[in-house]
Parts: structure tokens; C-alpha cells; sequence
């Protein structure tokens, strides 16, 4: 089997910390690939998964959509193409945001993670945070969540799977539908590549098909 090719959209955000997760992930599971950033629609046909990093989801999805690579992105990830979604990343996805000053945020989405998420839900004081999470379907040992004005998730859709709650308030912070992962934290900031590793597995299922 040739490589994978794991794709990282730049458009605004944390991208180079989540290239540098996935690489380090690609180490520890002793896989050969390559990751790329994805800036244009014609860099979209290349890959055989995406990350959709942490950052600011009104101007990667404004961004995406100017530049053409947002719809080229929705068919790609319809046809089964995992993606993984960290915070802002994870808005992206959803079919609904909104946040408690305006409501609905009216903002360019991919409308295909079906959840409605509550943007910077954790309030002023505390609008960064660390703490342990079980994520069960990435073994035993706690993951570290490092949240950063981070979103919730508020509902979710009878397709879509629960990965992690905050223990203390029952929160969802980590969701699965199918091809498509989203974290409210960011992974790529924990030193850990257990989530990334996850999310890589998938994408060799996909690329094997
Ligand atoms: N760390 C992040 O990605 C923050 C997300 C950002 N607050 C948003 O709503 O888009």
C-alpha cells in the first residue's frame, strides 16, 4: 500500500501544531505518510483525510468558502473522507452554532456533523483550561483536554457517537459520526498523539477501500 496523505487546512489557526501532532502520530504507529497544507480546492483531491485545525471558525469558514475549497471539502468528506475537527475545527463540521450573546451565528459551516454547538461556552473567567479526560476508544489512561474558548457540544444527532464528557459537569466535548471526529479541546496541543493516532486509522481504513 502507497502512503496516506494527511491534509491540514491553513487557511487560519493552529495549523502547524496540528502538522506537527499528525507526524509525530504517523512515527508512532510506524506508518508512512505525508501531511500537507491545504490552502485551495485543487490541494483538497490529493489527500485521504483532513485535519480542520483550532483557531477562529468564522474566518476559516468565511475563508474557505471565498476560496472555493469549503464545497470541494463537504463533497469530499460526504463521500466518507475522514476529518477530524479540533475546537474551532469542530464548529466547522456542525450543522448549527450559536453562541449566548448573538444566538445563531449565521456563519459559513460545512452542515455535516449533526450537532448544534455552543460557541465559547465556558464564559469569561475560566475561558482556559486543562483537564483529564476519559476517551474511552483511545484506551484507559487519561488524555489531557487543553480547552481554549472552546466550544460544547449542546445535542446530538441519533448517528452521532459521544467520546468524552467533562466528568465534573457531564459536558460533550468529543463526538464521532462515522468519517467525521470533533474535539471542543486540542489534541494537538496535549503532547499526547492518541486522538491523532485514532484519527489516522481511519483514514487507512478509508485509503484501503
Ligand atoms: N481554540 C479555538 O479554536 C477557539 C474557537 C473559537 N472561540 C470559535 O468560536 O471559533
Amino acid at each position: 500500500m502507497m502512503g496516506i496523505t494527511i491534509g491540514v487546512l491553513a487557511l487560519q489557526g493552529d495549523v502547524e501544531e496540528n502538522v506537527n501532532a499528525t507526524r509525530e502520530a504517523l512515527r508512532s504507529l510506524n506508518l508512512d505518510g505525508d501531511v500537507v497544507q491545504v490552502k485551495y480546492p485543487e490541494h483538497v483531491g490529493g489527500i485521504d483525510g483532513l485535519i480542520i485545525p483550532g483557531g477562529e471558525s468564522t474566518v476559516i469558514g468565511t475563508l474557505a468558502m471565498l476560496n472555493g475549497s469549503l464545497k470541494v471539502i463537504r463533497e469530499r468528506i460526504s463521500a466518507g473522507m475522514p476529518v477530524l475537527g479540533t475546537c474551532a475545527g469542530m464548529i466547522v463540521l456542525a450543522k448549527r452554532a450559536y453562541d449566548r450573546v448573538v444566538g445563531e451565528t449565521r456563519q459559513q459551516l460545512l452542515n455535516l456533523l449533526d450537532v448544534t454547538v455552543e460557541r465559547n461556552a465556558f464564559g469569561r473567567q475560566i475561558d482556559s483550561f486543562e483537564v483529564d479526560l476519559s476517551i474511552k476508544v483511545i484506551g484507559d489512561k487519561p488524555f489531557k483536554g487543553v480547552f481554549i474558548r472552546a466550544p460544547v457540544v449542546k445535542s446530538v444527532g441519533s448517528n452521532v457517537d459521544v467520546l468524552a464528557r467533562l466528568d465534573d459537569s457531564n459536558k460533550i466535548v468529543a463526538v464521532q459520526q462515522g468519517n467525521i471526529i470533533g474535539t471542543s479541546f486540542h489534541p494537538e496541543l496535549s503532547g499526547d498523539t492518541r486522538l491523532h493516532e485514532y484519527f489516522i486509522k481511519l483514514v487507512k481504513e478509508y485509503k484501503k477501500k
